[in-house]
């Protein structure tokens, strides 16, 4: 019997016994930085000329790992064995499949400082970012484990007395998992594990900034017992490789994580019909956000603050979920903007290894150049009133940064900038503040800072956001606590981490028998 399902609790990082084990964890990744890391394509370790070389973004010397570039060729081969390892592995028991996932979790829960230090590494990540990303791949897992025990059975329907019916789920074929490099633990773990776990192969692209924690998960799953070809580790270029495998007659769905251009593209691709192909694409998007935090004036206005700085600012804005507009009411947006100043002229950015840094850098020189023009455009947007400045001549660091006065039409408040970038925009009344948090062409998460329940009842039935938070932030959704995921421009409605997500990578079938 599984015991019921709860989520990994956070690291509390004052308990001394909690960092030493964490300053372990990071001697343990030292230990092997600058390993070669091959393909891996059924049973076969590919390593191939053309390297991925993986850097820390905090110093940009130091080389986390290079990783084994894949070519169309190495795709085309490992969809091959995908496609030939599903006709077992479709038939394969259920319960074994979630085993495999209970024991990786456990694997992993065990090393758990250890995966957390390599994304301080790896993605940039604070302490107890990579903590939190380390646990909800964790609960990935779990979850989802138990998502499929609940499932395997299929769902009852009625039969009349001559005839038995049934309706249960099976699996769809080969999968592309496409995974973003900021939840690079924890969202490309789940969307694997959710694909194979429904009885799916798996071919998994990693984004092309974080791939070594990607082949650490690899290792896990054949710790675990994870049968070869089930999943098959293809780093390699989004444009080559990517859009081979979304374009492949035998590719039976796509599950996509990232931003909203390459989501889109991925979405018409995959609808088009190729020569040989059988059915229609199946494409769980899941994709970018321009997220709000509306402060009502019967809010504590403490707490408002308090939660647009750590949604703001966790992880340098670079979470899809990230508080990106903050919407005030205007007799009280003087006190909100003062006191969100006032917290995050405290704020540390810095090494991510130190503990004592709130902030890392951003992930790369891309990610850099667009967030620093972002910050030229806010500048004539509205007034500059904290941070604005960057520094990228060891890593790519920028200041946490909040612009003032905004206008609800402007670029800075419809525009996703995914770094640690915030504008304020003042409301009439608490409807214009909803009208504006539904301005933009995006509905991920968003969160009402109030004491009043009417507006609370407004705020539900009418911001349209897939995750929509009370009095907190609106970062942080836990799996099978608060399913995630947004609507419109922000993916296809599903929800990782909800008791409907499996679903998404399963047909239902009908059988009738007549007795
Ligand atoms: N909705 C969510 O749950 C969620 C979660 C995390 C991140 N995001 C979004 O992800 C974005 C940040 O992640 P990113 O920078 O890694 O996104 P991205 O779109 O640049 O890349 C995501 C993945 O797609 C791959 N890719 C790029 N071009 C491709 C192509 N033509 N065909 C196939 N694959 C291709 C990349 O290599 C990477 O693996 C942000 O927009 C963020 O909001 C959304
Ligand atoms: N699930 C995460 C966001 C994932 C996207 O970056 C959160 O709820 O903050």
């Amino acid at each position: 019997m599984v015991v019921p399902y709860k989520h990994e609790p956070f690291t509390d990082f004052l308990v001394d016994e909690n960092k030493r084990a964490f300053e372990d964890g990071l001697k343990i990744v030292q230990s092997y930085l600058n390993q070669d890391y091959s393909l891996i394509i059924g049973r076969n370790r590919v390593a191939t000329k053309d390297k991925i070389i993986s850097i820390n973004p905090a110093n940009k010397e130091e080389v986390i790992g290079t990783v084994s570039k894949a070519t169309k060729a190495h795709a085309e081969e490992a969809m091959q064995i995908a496609d030939k390892t599903f006709k077992s592995w479709r038939k394969s028991k259920p319960e074994m499949r979630a085993d495999i996932l209970f024991r990786a979790a456990a694997i992993v829960r065990r090393r758990k400082h250890e995966f957390s230090a390599l994304l301080v590494k790896e993605a940039g990540k604070p302490w107890n970012e990579a903590d939190a990303d380390t646990a909800e791949a964790i609960d990935f897992m779990e979850y989802y484990g138990r998502q499929m025990l609940k499932l395997k059975d299929g769902i009852p329907v009625e039969s009349r007395q001559i005839e038995y019916n049934r309706f249960h789920y099976i699996p769809l074929g080969v999968g592309i998992v496409i995974s973003p490099w900021n939840f690079a633990f924890a969202i490309m773990a789940g969307m694997t594990s959710a694909a194979f776990v429904a009885g799916n192969t798996v071919l998994l692209k990693p984004a092309s900034t974080t791939p070594v924690i990607a082949a650490k998960f690899i290792e896990v799953l054949e710790e675990a017992g994870l049968p070869a070809g089930v999943v098959n580790y293809l780093p390699g270029s989004g444009s080559e490789v990517g859009d081979y495998l979304v374009d492949h007659p035998r590719t039976r769905f796509i599950s996509f994580t990232g931003s909203r251009d390459v989501g889109v593209r991925i979405y018409e691709r995959a609808a088009k019909v190729h020569d040989g192909q059988i059915w229609l694409k199946r494409v769980i998007a899941e994709m970018g956000g321009k997220d709000t935090i509306v402060v009502d004036s019967s809010a504590d206005l403490d707490l408002a603050a308090k939660s647009i700085v750590a949604s703001a600012f966790g992880f340098s804005g670079q979470k899809c979920s990230a508080c990106s507009r903050a919407v005030v009411l205007e007799d009280v947006y003087g006190e909100v903007l003062d006191k969100v100043v006032e917290l995050t002229k405290g704020l540390t950015v810095g090494d991510p290894k130190n503990r004592s840094n709130f902030m890392g850098p951003v992930i790369d020189q891309a990610a850099y150049e667009k967030i620093v023009s972002y910050i030229e455009i806010g500048k004539e947007e509205g007034n500059l009133v904290a941070g604005g400045k960057a520094d990228n001549s060891k890593g790519f660091f920028i200041e946490p940064t909040i612009f003032s006065d905004v206008d609800e039409h402007a670029r800075i408040m419809k525009e996703e900038i995914f770094g640690p970038v915030v504008a304020f925009c003042k409301a009439r009344d608490f409807d214009h503040a909803i009208e504006i948090a539904n301005n933009t062409e995006y509905g991920l998460t968003g969160a009402v800072l109030t004491n009043n329940r009417d507006h609370i009842e407004k705020a539900r039935e009418d911001f349209h956001v897939g995750n929509l938070y009370f009095n907190r932030g609106c970062t942080g959704a836990i799996v099978g606590y608060q399913p995630f995921g947004g609507f419109n421009m922000s993916g296809t409605d599903s929800k990782a981490g909800g008791p409907d997500y499996l679903i998404l990578h399963m047909q239902a079938k009908t059988t009738s028998e007549m007795l």
